[in-house]
């Protein structure tokens, strides 16, 4: 991991995966299929890719329960421990409707409404992640999103993973479709005969997903468009090198991508760190994934003091900022762009990935500049509510139909107007 003067610029090398206009002409092709020919077509796909041959697409209530054989009961209450902290969590964020009325009778408000449907893609391979189902899952029933319908790949046998299955079943999912890519997202998107249509899609993927679920956005709403896992450590001389080393690790492991950095005043900090990541890199079971990413994405940037590392932290924007020093309270006001900000030497990074409660989809490539962490908001949504009095229309009739005639719209002032004749 390279060390870094600050003196020299800060940046943090991110991937944008924009996909090749073959894979665009790919994914356009199997959306068209999939609407014009629905399950079959999905079925066609899923053996073209997966190597499954399906025929029904659907999880069955067995395989919930061979899921559940082929875990302990351990870590069976582990999912159910960290399912209720999340659940605590984000029912937090629950958002009520308001109204106030006005002396002359006037209502007028806000109508807060969860989503009907909701598509929760969750990926297949090594990125099964029964931790992402929880994420994903639970902002939408915190809402109270009525319907939940988890999409993945199968493997070649047509098996889901069974930590995937458990994680869903425990967060109430009763719609499972074993498909996959793209055409998994135009089935939720477009309906087919066995798959209603949802009215959003959330969740990560590869190329394909992400591509798929840009094109049927507008017909369906999104999330967002997530990249590669970023860790960003903001410590000075205090900090552990080993616990720095180890959580810059942890998002390194995630993805050949995934960006790693550590920001410090302190050069003793950088250059133990830097040990450390030797030292540990090699013990791990995903070395070769970690290892491309620190040497790729990999950063110790040395700051002329903590302002300057604060200031650092802001331009970065990081998906996740670990703070330690002293008292990481005493920064937390400073720190106006991360995704999630975990203080002190024992919040380790891979505590919000799957316990403490917050949600682990973040805002990722700078964008934590503008949007926010998966929540409840983003399964609700909200609609005006006007109730004009007699009183005020005669107040303010007038006006109205004045503003409507300045726009040159006559049929709107004499919608008010005809109000105000009547109210003579
Ligand atoms: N940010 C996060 O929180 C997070 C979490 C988990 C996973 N991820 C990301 O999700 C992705 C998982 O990727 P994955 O591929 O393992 O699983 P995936 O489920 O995203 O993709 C598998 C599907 O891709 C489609 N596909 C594969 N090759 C294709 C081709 N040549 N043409 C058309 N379609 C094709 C198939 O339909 C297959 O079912 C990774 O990029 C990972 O980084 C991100
Ligand atoms: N750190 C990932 C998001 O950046 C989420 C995750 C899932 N499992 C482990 N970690
Ligand atoms: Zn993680």
């Amino acid at each position: 991991m390279k060390i870094v003067n600050m003196n020299d610029g800060i940046s943090i090398k991110r991937s944008i995966e924009e996909g090749t206009e073959e894979q665009r002409q790919v994914v356009l092709s199997i959306l068209e299929q999939v609407k014009t020919n629905g399950d079959d077509a999905v079925k066609t796909y899923t053996k073209k890719f997966d190597g499954a041959t399906l025929d029904d697409l659907r999880v069955t209530s067995e395989e919930i329960e061979q899921a559940y054989g082929e875990l302990s009961d351990e870590l069976v209450a582990i999912i159910q421990e960290a399912a209720s902290n999340i659940k605590t969590f984000h029912e937090r964020q629950r958002r009520e409707s308001w109204f106030t009325t006005s002396l002359d009778g006037t209502l007028l408000g806000q109508k807060v409404t969860p989503l009907d449907s909701v598509g929760v893609y969750v990926p297949g391979g090594k990125a099964a992640y029964p931790s992402s189902v929880l994420m994903n899952v639970i902002p939408a029933t915190a809402a109270g999103v009525q319907r939940i319908v988890m999409v993945t790949p199968p493997d070649s046998e047509g098996k889901v993973p069974a930590g995937v299955l458990v994680a869903a079943n425990e967060v109430g999912v009763t719609e499972i479709v074993k498909a996959g890519g793209a055409q998994a997202v135009a089935a939720l998107a477009y309906g087919t005969e066995s798959i209603s249509a949802v009215d959003k899609i959330v969740g990560p993927g590869n190329i394909f997903v992400a591509l798929a679920k840009r094109e049927v956005f507008g017909i369906v709403d999104i999330d967002m468009i997530a990249g590669p896992s970023e860790i960003v450590v903001l410590a000075d001389e205090q900090a552990n090198p080993a616990y720095v080393a180890a959580d810059l690790l942890s998002q390194a492991e995630h993805d050949e991508r995934a960006s790693a950095v550590l920001v410090t005043p302190s050069q003793v900090l950088a250059e133990r760190v830097q040990e450390q990541v030797e030292k540990q890199l090699a013990e791990l079971p995903r070395a070769e994934i970690a290892s491309k990413s620190i040497e790729d994405y990999g950063v110790i940037y040395v700051v002329d003091n903590m302002v300057a590392g604060v200031e650092a932290v802001n331009d970065l924007a990081p998906e996740h900022l670990e703070i330690m020093v002293d008292e990481p309270m005493t920064l937390l006001g400073k720190i106006r762009h991360a995704g999630a900000i975990f203080l002190g030497p024992y919040s380790s990074e891979p505590v919000g990935d799957y316990f403490a409660g917050p949600n682990h989809v973040l805002p990722t490539n700078g964008t934590a500049r503008f949007s926010s962490p998966l929540s409840v908001d983003d399964f609700i949504k909200k609609s005006s509510v006007i109730s004009y009095s007699k009183e005020a229309m005669k107040q303010n009739g007038n006006s109205i139909a004045a503003l409507a005639k300045l726009e040159g719209l006559g049929a709107h002032a004499r919608a008010v107007e005809l109000r105000l004749e009547d109210l003579k």
